[in-house]
């Protein structure tokens, strides 16, 4: 379930459905059915609704919800956009299904519509938007977000690009968006994700097979894509089978973003982990670690002499080490030796006058190497796949090109983290609370990050379980969290993830809306219902 389909994956879905005998109108039969469950799950009988049809199949989706809904006893009232006549296909089939009245939509008209509605069922666009939204589509859009009605998005919410997660011109923000079969990379990559609200996945009959056919190439970041990778501890388990991790510290005053850093790779797992100081540093860091060793060096030279031991297997430079030839030189004597290398930080910005000689000691190496920009320092070894240079390619595009480019794990930092790797894997993560743009917060990811690789797992799974975890780490923090809290929230968020890779398999997920079956809304929600007379919604 957690592949993420781009709108033209999801068209091959559909029709590979379709060609082996499936009709697209049971399709749409279906998806306007998880559209109406959807929308009477959160709103009682009474709630007025209110359908805004585009042109397309998505206007389709909603022509059969509002069937179904004025079956329930819903008030519906149904807009389109657009020349009634030039529907086609199965949109054409859904809409002469509708036996009550279609209106016509625009930037005025849908006003009062708005006003009297107590929620909007979004059918306007969907994966099949392709362009801009201008003139009447846009002024709807726009009348519709300003009207701060609850609206229930079909497929993606209108003016969010499936594929990128952009808006194109405008986009409305939905409270409820119900998508077919697997979800978009839009609804994950920001800022569709804050568009969409909860995201409800319905089953409409696509078989899995066709995912076979089409081998998307991303993923949703979740433990099914490393789980595997990260086994308790076992019994006869010493701390050397469990790796050993270097962490570089800064100079004397800047110690702290290397000290969480190794406290998180320790909390993630590495059976030992050092922090490796400039002799002036040692000192100062000793009066703050405890299961944390220390040892001092003077110059890269002695560095390189520290990393000589085969079982120190996992290095993270970069927290607070200092943008210069000094790091520039501690990263190629790490990159000359065999252990995984973590490079966050300064250890990027260092390159940043010519990437090209990191990636050359990068590339071909036989132990991974995760790089952790965020934006700026993406943009930094990266300037033309940098956000602003080529704002219309997707996140994860850039990522993995970077990736490619780099022979490196890319793990491109922010609300919607992507993880990518050198072959075109890619996923996003989406569990990371807002709480988690703090001081220290990227130096406890790299710590986690090299903890993992020191524990033996490869750099792609490595870096999504970093990033996975650093996120869920965040969330059972809280608000009010700093950097110094996430480290000791591993111990629950790993018993949990322990717990469930011992379970046996997990029966499949129920499916999020009921396709068959009585068509009323769930019983609970037929008590309390609304004074007929009464614009407005109910929530
Ligand atoms: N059988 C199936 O395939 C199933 C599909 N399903 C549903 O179909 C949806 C995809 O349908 P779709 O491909 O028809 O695209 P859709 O989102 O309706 O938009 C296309 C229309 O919008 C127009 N248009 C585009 N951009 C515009 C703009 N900026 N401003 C103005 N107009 C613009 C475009 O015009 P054109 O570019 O042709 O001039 C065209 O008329 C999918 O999201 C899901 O909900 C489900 O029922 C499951 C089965
Ligand atoms: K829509």
């Amino acid at each position: 379930m957690n592949e993420l389909l781009t709108p033209a994956e999801m068209s091959r879905a559909d029709r590979l459905t379709i060609d082996a005998g499936t009709p697209g109108i049971r399709l749409m039969e279906r998806a306007g059915r998880a559209v109406a469950d959807a929308t009477a799950f959160r709103h009682v009988l009474g709630t007025r609704v209110l359908v805004l049809c585009g042109p397309g199949n998505n206007g389709g989706d909603g022509f059969v919800a509002a069937r179904i809904l004025a079956e329930r006893g819903y008030a519906v009232r149904l807009a389109l956009l657009g020349d009634r006549s030039r529907l086609s296909g199965d949109a054409a089939l859904a809409a002469a299904a509708w036996r009550g009245a279609t209106e016509p939509l625009d930037g005025d008209g849908v006003v009062p519509m708005l006003a009297q509605a107590g929620v909007v069922v979004d059918a306007l666009f969907g994966a099949g938007l392709a362009r801009t939204l201008e003139g009447e589509a846009r002024r709807v859009v726009e009348a519709v977000d300003r009207s701060g009605r609850p609206v229930v998005a079909v497929d993606l919410p209108s003016g969010i690009d499936g594929r990128t997660g952009a808006v194109c011109g405008a986009a409305l923000h939905a409270q409820t968006t119900v998508t077919f079969f697997r979800r978009k990379p839009g609804h994950l990559l920001m800022p569709g994700r804050a568009h969409c609200g909860t995201v409800i996945t319905a089953d409409i009959g696509i078989p899995d097979w066709t995912l076979r056919e089409i081998g998307p190439a991303l993923r949703q970041n979740c433990p099914a894509l490393w789980l595997d990778r990260l086994p308790a501890p076992r019994l006869g388990d010493h701390k050397y089978s469990r790796g050993h991790a270097l962490v570089l510290s800064g100079p004397a005053l800047r110690t702290g973003a290397a000290r969480l850093s190794a406290e998180a790779a320790l909390r993630a797992g590495a059976g030992l982990v050092t922090l490796v100081a400039p002799e002036a540093a040692a000192a100062i860091a000793a009066t703050h670690l405890t299961a944390v060793m220390i040892e001092a060096f003077a110059d890269a030279a002695g560095f390189a002499a520290l990393l000589a031991d085969p079982r120190r297997n996992a290095v993270v430079l970069g927290p607070a080490a200092g943008v210069g030839e000094g790091t520039r030189a501690l990263v190629a004597a790490a990159l000359a030796g065999r252990a995984g290398l973590v490079l966050d930080a300064d250890a990027l910005t260092s390159f940043a006058d010519a990437p090209e000689t990191l990636f050359d000691r990068v590339r071909g190496r036989p132990a991974p190497v995760i790089l952790t920009p965020h934006e700026g320092e993406f943009a930094r070894l990266f300037p033309d796949l940098a956000e602003r240079a080529v704002g219309d390619r997707p996140k994860t595009e850039r990522a993995v090109a970077a990736a490619r480019r780099s022979g490196a794990i890319v793990v491109l930092k922010g609300t919607d983290t992507v993880v990518a790797a050198p072959d075109g894997r890619a996923a996003i993560n989406d569990n990371a609370p807002p709480d988690l743009a703090t001081a220290g917060s990227g130096d406890v990811l790299a710590g986690i990050a090299g903890g993992l690789l020191a524990r033996g797992l490869p750099g792609y799974e490595a870096a999504a379980a970093a990033v996975w975890l650093h996120g869920e780490c965040g969330r059972r923090a809280g608000p009010g969290l700093i950097a110094e809290d996430l480290a000791a929230e591993l111990k629950p968020v790993l018993a949990d993830l322990y717990r469930r890779a011992a379970l046996p398999p997990a029966e499949p997920p129920p499916v999020a809306i009921r396709q068959e079956g009585p068509t009323l809304p769930p019983r609970r929600l037929l008590v309390g219902s609304q004074d007929e007379d009464e614009p407005g919604g109910t929530d």
